[in-house]
């Protein structure tokens, strides 16, 4: 806490400011103190921007009121010389990434550590190993013995996060989203680009509270068509009973909420995001469009080594045989070809019907607001194009992250009877008194701690484009003995932001970080943050990271869950069959699947019971 309160008082928003240490020596005169702080601000702008300031702080010096304009810019254009020279020695020549201590003896040369980072089951077992014993920043491997950087530092995420120009996917990340997604998508685009932020602003006023709201009774609707007593299942389509494990002549139903969920984001997301009906519940599968992208996500939920090896290789190749290789006849390139035709043409038929409705459209949803506020832009308009892609992008971003989460809450709420109950009370009380769903301070504390230990996408990937220096929350020690306040990087690097391992620093979190525990929400130990500033937009998660890059959906998903979790769980008990629990496991595949571990398949078997309150 007290280093955090440090780099409050000290750190303005700039990036070249050591961090609780001035630039020139602590015994010069305060007036030279304050001198130096400005001319160190003065780094991150031009040399006549420092000319500028420079003779406006000196005026007030007698010294330097009598000097003459010529000798004040070479002054100033030497002391920054000087810092700037010393800031680029730190980052050449002082400081190697190889001088970073991590898990890097005796590890493969083809492999590096990514099997170990991205394989192990349960998610995370050694990420958070190597976090106990090298701390939030260390170095490990990746395929031909790269040299990677693992960063779960608050202050450096937070730096890498809003530092748009000189942080982002790498060139193969970028490749593999314009694969899946089109060039024209928000995660194939460069942000701090023009693109990204023309497209972002226009899609960002969809997302706002207000206009969500309305949206409540559809996601109520969507929710209370779940079928889950065994007689229910018997009394709907035939369909209906594949949710079922068990014979649906047994008492309770054990069902796979994990594609259960799934299916209800899909409808959500439809009427929502497009106002349209996918009817996935109902018919256990959806629409074509789900159902390819069902595929999609299918075929990225058995991570392998390969395709640790496939994914780095992709720098190397270049780019004719990569497009050659989209036409081969492999079941992946079926796969994702089959998902982007489907989805192209269904995307365009959408937009279509918003820009000329007839009598039978529907209000074409948050897709359907983007398409008319467009209409009324006189310059920089989006294109066609532009407003397609993102169609398919929320479909793809939109269902899967928030279906994964709602899972993992109700996993927790299985294992933690009592608590459940105290939160089905929490909600059947506010049905009588119909507050704001924000009021329900336990529902809200579940879906938080959820969101903290099951982030959806726990690890993400930039690349720096110029050399920097990171600040630190603590400091380090590099191989050779020094301890350093803050990182150089060089360009070129590339960096794993641990968004699970800083949802789990203890340092931020407390003793008990790697616990589930909702309740460090309700005693209001974390709402306040305890970091000097915030990283995210939601409780200083950064489970949908910051800056530019920010998840541009993340208001939609906790509504969602909100209204799916304050739906279900009055109506039914949830729980583990016998060894049932044991059977659960994750991976990291694309986003945290829960994982069966007999069938290696993505699923999560939870016995449910119909309450009082719902047989009432
Ligand atoms: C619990 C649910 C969700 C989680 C945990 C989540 C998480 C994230 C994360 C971590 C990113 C940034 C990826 C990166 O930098 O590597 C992201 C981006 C994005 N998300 Fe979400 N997301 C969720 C739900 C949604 C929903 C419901 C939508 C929309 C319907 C959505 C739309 C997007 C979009 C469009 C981006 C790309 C933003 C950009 O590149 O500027 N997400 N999300």
């Amino acid at each position: 806490m007290s280093n955090y309160s440090i780099f409050n008082l000290r750190r303005p928003n700039h990036r070249w400011q050591a961090p609780g240490r001035p630039f020139l020596s602590s015994s010069a005169p305060h007036t030279n103190q304050h001198l130096t702080f400005n001319l160190s601000l003065t780094l991150g702008n031009n040399l006549k921007n420092a000319h500028k300031i420079m003779v406006q702080i000196a005026l007030p010096f007698d010294l330097l009121n009598a000097a003459h304009p010529w000798t004040l810019t070479l002054l100033t254009v030497a002391i920054c010389s000087i810092l700037l020279a010393r800031r680029l020695w730190f980052i050449r020549g002082k400081l190697h990434v190889r001088d970073i201590p991590g898990p890097v003896d005796n590890v493969s040369w083809l492999y590096g550590n990514l099997p170990e980072l991205l394989l192990s089951r349960p998610y995370g077992k050694f990420e958070l190993q190597w976090q106990e014993q090298y701390g939030s920043i260390y170095r490990f491997k990746g395929c031909f013995s790269e040299d990677l950087l693992f960063i779960s530092d608050p202050a450096a995420i937070r730096s890498i996060f809003n530092s748009a120009k000189l942080f982002d996917f790498s060139p193969n990340r970028t490749f593999i989203a314009v694969l899946t997604s089109g060039v024209d998508a928000l995660i194939s685009l460069r942000i701090g680009g023009e693109v990204h932020r023309r497209i972002k602003n226009a899609f960002s006023p969809a997302f706002t509270p207000a206009r969500l709201q309305p949206y409540v009774p559809v996601m109520r609707d969507i929710s209370r068509k779940v079928p889950f007593t065994s007689d229910e299942v018997k009394a709907a389509d035939k369909l209906m009973q594949k949710y079922l494990e068990r014979d649906p002549s047994d008492l309770n139903a054990v069902v796979d909420i994990y594609r259960l969920l799934q299916h209800v984001t899909s409808d959500i997301i439809g009427e929502v995001g497009f106002g349209q009906q996918f009817n996935a519940v109902e018919t256990n599968g959806g629409d074509k469009v789900v159902q390819s992208l069902q595929n999609v996500i299918m075929l990225g939920s058995r991570p392998s080594k390969n395709a640790i090896l496939g994914e780095s290789i992709i720098p190397y190749v270049p780019r004719i045989i990569l497009r050659l290789m989209l036409h081969l006849p492999t079941r992946t390139v079926r796969t994702l070809q089959s998902f982007r035709e489907l989805s192209e043409a269904w995307a365009s038929a959408l937009l279509m019907d918003s820009l000329h409705p007839s009598e039978d459209s529907t209000d074409g949803g948050l897709v359907g607001f983007v398409v008319s506020s467009n209409k009324n832009i006189k310059h920089h308009r989006l294109s066609f194009n532009e407003i397609s892609r993102q169609t398919l992008l929320l479909l793809a971003a939109g269902q899967d992250t928030t279906a994964n989460t709602l899972t993992w809450a109700l996993y927790e709420l299985a294992r933690r009877p009592i608590w459940q109950d105290q939160l089905r009370k929490e909600i059947i009380e506010a049905e009588n008194s119909e507050p704001s769903l924000d009021k329900l301070d336990y529902l809200n504390a579940h879906i938080k701690e959820t969101l903290r230990f099951y982030p959806s996408v726990p690890l993400t990937e930039r690349i720096t484009f110029e050399d920097t220096i990171l600040p630190l929350s603590r400091p380090i020690t590099t191989i050779s003995g020094r301890v350093i306040t803050e990182l150089p990087i060089r360009k070129g690097q590339m960096i794993h932001v641990g968004i699970a391992s800083y949802n789990r620093d203890p340092h931020v979190w407390g003793p008990d970080a790697h616990t589930f525990n909702p309740l460090r929400w309700v005693d209001g130990r974390h709402d306040s943050g305890n970091l000097p500033e915030s990283i995210g937009p939601y409780s200083n998660l950064a489970t949908f990271v910051g800056g530019a890059r920010m998840c541009l959906g993340w208001r939609l998903a906790l509504l969602e869950m909100q209204v799916v979790l304050s739906e279900l769980i009055p109506k039914f008990r949830f729980s583990f069959g016998p060894g049932q629990e044991d059977n659960v496991t994750s991976s990291f595949a694309i986003t945290l699947l829960p994982l069966d571990v007999g069938s290696e398949k993505p699923s999560l078997k939870l016995l449910i019971q119909p309450t009082q309150a719902y047989e009432s």
